[in-house]
């Protein structure tokens, strides 16, 4: 007896979305706004490449952040920064986590501004606090009311440089990344197309 052999076209690999991004994707906001989180989550949604500037900056320094700014200062820290922020504008484009301080440097604001799209995550102090398990790994994030007002002094700044805001309050990491992604779409900086 012959099996029966199957019609049509070889069995194909399911497909899953292939996406471009057509420029940079730099994502800002406060300390525990997600910028890490969200942005990496887009990246396994979208089957695109993400890269957390501080998590950068550990592995080229071989140092973790809070012992950049204990041995070389804010300035220091900002320093480096900066330079990693010049790379992935100059890079393929991909999605770009940054520090919450990014926006404090008129030369930054000047590179997010003329180098992609920026994506605000907006939190309150009081949500990133409740979110951030560990705050001795935010050196800048010491006790709530200095954090309600350096969060109050750097709103205008995120305002500045933002192409698009998004209010994360109360909403899960997941949700986000599928807004963000929704508006990336929308404004042809995220195009999907099938395998
Ligand atoms: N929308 C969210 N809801 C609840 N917890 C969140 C959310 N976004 C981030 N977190 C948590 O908050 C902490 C800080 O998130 P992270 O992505 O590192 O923020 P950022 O990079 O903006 O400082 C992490 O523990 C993360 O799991
Ligand atoms: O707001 C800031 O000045 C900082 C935010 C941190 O990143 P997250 O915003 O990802 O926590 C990190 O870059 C550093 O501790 C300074
Ligand atoms: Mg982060």
């Amino acid at each position: 007896m012959t099996k029966n052999t199957p019609t049509g076209s070889p069995k194909q690999p399911p497909k899953r979305p292939a996406c471009t991004l057509s420029r940079p994707v730099f994502f800002v906001g406060f300390m525990g706004a997600g910028k890490t989180s969200v942005s990496r989550r887009l990246a396994r949604m979208c089957h695109i490449s993400s890269i957390d500037l501080d998590t950068y900056i550990e592995r080229r320094e071989d140092k973790k952040v809070k012992d950049i700014f204990a041995e070389a200062g804010e300035d220091g820290f900002r320093e480096i920064e900066t330079a990693v922020l010049r790379e992935f504008t100059a890079n393929d484009p991909l999605l770009v986590s940054c520090g919450g301080g990014v926006v404090k440097r008129p030369e930054n604001r000047e590179i997010l501004k003329g180098g992609g799209f920026v994506v605000y995550l907006k939190v309150s102090a009081d949500e990133a606090q409740s979110r951030i398990s560990d705050l001795s790994t935010r050196p800048l994030f010491n006790d709530l009311d200095q954090a309600r007002r350096t969060s109050a002094e750097r709103l205008p700044l995120y305002e500045e440089v933002a192409d698009a805001v998004i209010d994360t309050a109360g909403k899960s990491v997941g949700r986000i990344a599928a807004e963000v992604r929704d508006v990336l779409k929308k404004e042809g900086i995220l195009w999907q197309s099938q395998e």
